[in-house]
């Protein structure tokens, strides 16, 4: 931690205390425990405080913080970063588990995963994390001979799952542990640790920084993930039947012009991401490329971060604009940021992008064939789809045009589970001028 020492006194800091527990992701902020007193100097932005604690100072997030002495009540901001009341208790349902199990594409996957594996999964010693229902541990169970497989599992589901591991006679290898598996305390380190942690756009939710954890914490050295590797995949893409359902039908609606309520509509239907859009192969403006890839055994928690840390900092007088812009970039991390050039094939019009993720298990054997989940326009489709990212206006592109750029996923600071998805994007035609844009896509913070 290269945080400076406290040197000049700003205004009267006021003292705050601490309502959860936060780690630093970059060296520009504060890490601190719930309770600890903070004295607040510098309310930087409505989300960053410049704050100090024992003497040291850094940045810390402001809704994790309430005035000292204020009652409970008063302030909204007690929220939980990770909202895992929320995010737990909808898992403690059956309907998000029903999707996943109807799934057949992903649970089929991870069923060939452990067909394909049953020889070398002989008393190996496995983690299911965010076992759910316990299927790919009854899976393991019914399809191999593992010595154990634990099947973590945080939310009220995991003393149903306890019930369903007792009612397919696999109590005798399965092991359902109530918990968060970063928090729990296992007996022994695993060979494999295994999980379906993927969310829309691959990273959403970021369920995957709880991946990394446990296997920080609990797979042996030499042990294996699965899913092995991820990659988010992205195409420049015709959207055209969404464009004219939220778009072009404010135009003549019965007759009558509804234009302008056409701002509303940009602004209503093409800010956000659409998630579950199926779109079909012909809508591909070319081939996709893998734009973000995560190998699960190098990849680490602070590389799902983007940490621009001159933003955090007091702006040296001395260094100039261009010069902190530039240094700026050189904070975001390689994991969370990918370049792109595509070659439109066919003339079209260019409505936004699509992306969706492919995982890889790796073979336990040496040499043995790698099983992929590919939730892409050529695959079987699955609960998750694809997700669309709309242009404010359309643009007609034609073979041979280029279209390069890159993609930032810019993880939520204080909402854990959210990221914001930027798109910088340059047309370079033989017909037309070239044309620049970018656009940020909040999901959903
Ligand atoms: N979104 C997709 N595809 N899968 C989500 C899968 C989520 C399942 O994993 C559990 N889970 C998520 N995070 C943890 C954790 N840190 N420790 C234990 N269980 C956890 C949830 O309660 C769901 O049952």
């Amino acid at each position: 931690m290269q945080t400076e020492k406290v040197e000049e006194e700003d205004d009267a800091p006021e003292e705050y205390v601490a309502l959860c527990d936060f780690t630093a992701s970059g060296s520009e902020q504060l890490s601190f425990i719930t309770g600890d007193k903070l004295l607040v100097h510098n309310k930087s932005s409505a989300d960053w405080w410049w704050a100090e604690l024992q003497g040291v100072i850094g940045y810390v997030p402001a809704s994790y913080l309430r005035l000292d002495g204020a009652e409970e009540g008063d302030d909204a901001s007690l929220e939980d970063p990770w909202q895992d009341d929320e995010y737990f208790g909808s898992y403690g349902t059956l309907r998000l588990h029903l999707e996943m199990l109807s799934d057949r594409s992903r649970t089929e996957t991870y069923r060939q995963v452990i067909v394909s594996n049953s020889a070398s999964l002989r008393d190996k010693v496995v983690m299911d994390l965010g076992c759910g229902t316990g299927i790919i541990s009854m899976f393991c169970a019914q399809l191999a001979k593992p010595s154990m497989v634990y099947a973590v599992e945080a939310s009220s589901m995991a003393e149903h799952t306890r019930q369903l591991v007792k009612q397919n006679g696999c109590e005798e290898v399965v092991t359902v542990l109530q918990g968060r598996a970063e928090e729990l305390e296992l007996p022994e380190q695993v060979d494999i640790l295994v999980s379906e942690w993927m969310g829309n756009c691959l990273l959403f939710e970021f369920m995957v920084e709880s991946v990394l954890l446990a296997r920080d914490r609990w797979l042996r050295d030499g042990g294996v993930m699965w899913p092995s590797s991820a990659a988010l995949a992205l195409v420049p893409c015709q959207a055209d039947s969404y464009y004219t359902e939220t778009m072009a039908f404010w135009e003549r609606p019965y007759g009558l012009d509804f234009t302008p309520l056409q701002p509303l509509a940009q602004q209503e239907f093409f800010t956000k991401p659409k998630f579950s859009h199926l779109i079909d192969p012909e809508d591909c403006l070319c081939a996709p490329c893998d734009v973000i890839c995560l190998n699960m055994y190098t990849v680490q928690v602070r590389d799902l971060e983007v940490s621009n840390g001159l933003l955090y900092y007091k702006r040296p007088q001395f260094l100039s604009v261009y010069l902190l812009i530039l240094m700026e970039h050189s904070f975001i991390s390689q994991e969370m940021t990918g370049e792109f050039q595509f070659c439109v094939e066919k003339p079209g019009i260019f409505h936004g992008f699509t992306a969706w993720f492919t995982v890889q298990f790796e073979s336990l054997e040496m040499g043995g064939a790698t099983v992929e989940l590919n939730t892409g326009p050529n695959s079987d489709p699955t609960h998750w789809k694809q997700t669309l990212f709309m242009l404010d206006r359309p643009i007609q592109v034609y073979a041979g045009d280029s279209i390069h750029g890159n993609i930032v996923l810019r993880r939520n600071p204080v909402w854990r589970r959210h990221m914001t998805v930027a798109l910088h994007w340059t047309i370079n035609s033989n017909t037309d001028d070239s044309q620049a844009g970018t656009k940020s896509f909040p999901m959903w913070r």
